[in-house]
């Protein structure tokens, strides 16, 4: 079943969801999270309001790299079940009006894929030229390397194939020859296989680097554009209403060209912006976060950027300076354990130090600035982490339902689990679990569903444009959001003490701002600044109704309460 013919821009408005299958529920008892347990879930998922899932690699896999090492393009792993269950979770999400979208590792395959096997084999094999083999390992030599914490070269020598192999990530994940016009159609093949089992889209990951070309950083290359806007050509002319997300970790001038002319990419991740919400409010500041959107170009009708707090990698320090990641490492990540290449592998509630206050504060910038947020299975309660295990695994744990005995995740024995479980006593299963929350109506839970909900009514959210305000205050972010007649305010402290601000708005003179999140009215705008006091990391979401509609709609005068 595919989702309803609606409004074919319906990733502007959208709340997305970011989860992997083995970590949300487990139906079948293995301690494996599987498509039968994220089915039983989507209630949940529903009840907080949001309208896409975005699923982590779930394809056959020896899982040195949590999935994006892929070693069949063409199946699901047998841990999370079948092809049946996987067309049962998307009738079932499409069922509630939800979208579902699936990571598509087009860069590279596991060192495990047939085509590398065959590959590797004979320089007379069909799948040879599917990678890209040199007798040398010093071609190429300007393309940096990406996991720098540990591979050495972006070569490895293959003693079967008797030649160097080339990747851009991990040296046991050969990317793949797009030179190769078979590689090309073999990975159309793949979208359309999964897109006509009813997928919405694809995040397609690691974009950037699709092809090489000596002298250059062998990043975002004109030929890689070309074959993206053929992916997209593609799917447009058979496909309705499906997406494609880029995930292109670069600097917004970079990441502009792969939205096209509103021909390639329908989404593109903010990397940059990320590590400047965690700076400015660090260091109480709206100024790394104003700066970075003057370094983010508009973007054409119809695209949308994806904003995020948290993923399933690191915090990302790869568009920062090396002052920037330094500030970074102090502010967020002391304890080198914390930190995983370039980056900070923590999860949102314990890089805010569990203070509920910062973490309503960057969620409502999130969810208000131009684009369309992301959130990551489990900060919605404030999950926490754990730093000891390896890799990235320590924000990947179990998704934690109740108190009981494996978090209610899975019925298996303890030590059948995936990875264990976080068990320590602040962010502990016992105390951090989704029962808990939606029984107590001022949770983080149901705060966060509350900002959904409010953020659904109102379009400009998601289609505004934006205004920055400029109050002396600069601990104070302010903004405007105007769309088809619709006017929005966000007001955001950030800093830990309470502060005055008084707003230039007398453009909106006249009117009297409503909070939305309690529907109080303010008094109206007049000549003089709008002077406002937050609480320490308070925020507002104002909405400024023509002073005649709000009238009509209350029958009241500001004078008259
Ligand atoms: O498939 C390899 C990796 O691809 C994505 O990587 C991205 O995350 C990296 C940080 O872990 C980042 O440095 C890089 O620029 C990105 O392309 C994927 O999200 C990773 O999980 C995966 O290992
Ligand atoms: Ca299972």
């Amino acid at each position: 079943m595919s989702v309803p013919a609606q409004d074919p821009q319906w990733y502007q408005d959208a709340v997305f969801y970011e989860l992997h299958v083995r970590a949300f529920y487990d139906g079948n008892d293995d301690g494996i999270g599987d498509f039968a347990g994220l089915a039983q879930k989507l209630d949940y998922l529903e009840w907080l309001g949001v309208d896409c899932l975005w699923l982590l690699p779930f394809y056959p896999s020896p899982l040195r790299d949590d999935g994006y090492d892929v070693s069949d393009f063409l199946s699901i792993a047998p841990s999370y079940g079948s092809t049946e269950d996987f067309r049962r979770l998307l009738d079932e999400a499409h069922r509630r009006g939800m979208r579902v979208i699936a990571d598509l590792v087009l860069n590279h395959t596991s060192d495990q894929h047939a085509w590398f096997q065959s590959a590797r084999r004979s320089p007379q094999a069909p799948t040879r030229h599917y990678y890209v083999w040199s007798d040398t390992d010093q071609k190429y030599t300007k393309a940096r390397i990406i996991f720098i914490d540990t591979e050495k070269s972006n070569w490895t020598w293959d003693p079967e194939a008797q030649a160097y192999y080339w990747h851009r990530f991990f040296s046991h994940q050969p990317d793949l020859n797009y030179d190769n016009p078979a590689v090309r159609q073999a990975m159309l093949e793949v979208m359309s296989f999964w897109l006509d089992q009813g997928l919405d889209g694809f995040r397609c990951d690691a974009v950037p680097y699709l092809f090489e070309r000596e002298g250059t950083l062998c990043e975002n290359l004109p030929e890689t554009h070309a074959y993206l806007k053929d992916i997209r050509r593609q799917i447009d002319e058979r496909y309705e209403g499906r997406i494609l997300l880029a995930e292109a970790n670069q600097w917004p001038s970079d990441v502009r060209p792969y939205f096209g002319e509103g021909d390639e990419f329908h989404m593109a991740f903010h990397f940059p912006l990320m590590p400047r919400l965690f700076m400015g409010l660090r260091s109480e500041d709206r100024g790394p976060i104003i700066d970075m959107f003057k370094h983010t170009p508009p973007i054409p009708a119809g695209c949308q950027w994806c904003l995020f707090l948290r993923n399933h990698d690191e915090l990302t320090l790869e568009m920062c300076t090396g002052e920037e990641r330094d500030y970074m490492y102090y502010a967020y990540a002391r304890d080198p354990q914390m930190r995983r290449n370039i980056g900070i592998a923590r999860r949102l509630a314990p890089l805010l130090d569990n203070d509920r206050r910062k973490i309503e504060l960057l969620n409502s910038i999130v969810f208000t600035l131009p684009g369309s947020p992301i959130i990551y299975y489990g900060d919605e309660i404030g999950m926490g982490d754990n730093i000891h295990l390896g890799d990235r695994n320590g924000v990947r744990t179990p998704m934690q339902w109740t108190p009981d005995r494996n978090a209610g995740f899975s019925r298996a024995d303890p030590s059948q689990l995936f990875l264990p479980l976080v068990a320590d006593s602040v962010y502990g299963y016992q105390s951090i679990n989704v029962e808990a929350q939606r029984q107590a109506p001022h949770s983080l839970l149901h705060w966060m569903r509350r900002m959904i909900a409010i953020r659904k009514q109102h379009k400009v959210f998601g289609r505004g444009t934006l205004e920055f305000l400029a109050p002396s205050n600069d601990k104070i972010l302010a903004y405007l959001r105007l769309y088809d007649g619709e006017a929005v305010l966000l007001v955001h402290n950030l800093a830990g003490s309470a502060q005055p601000v008084e707003l230039d708005l007398r453009r909106f003179k006249g009117r009297s701002p409503v909070e939305l999140f309690g529907e109080s009215r303010f008094p109206p705008i007049g000549d003089l600044p709008y002077l406002l006091s937050l609480g320490p990391y308070g925020s507002y979401w104002f909405s400024l109704p023509p002073a005649r509609s709000w009238e009509g709609e209350y029958g009241l005068e500001w004078s008259a309460i």
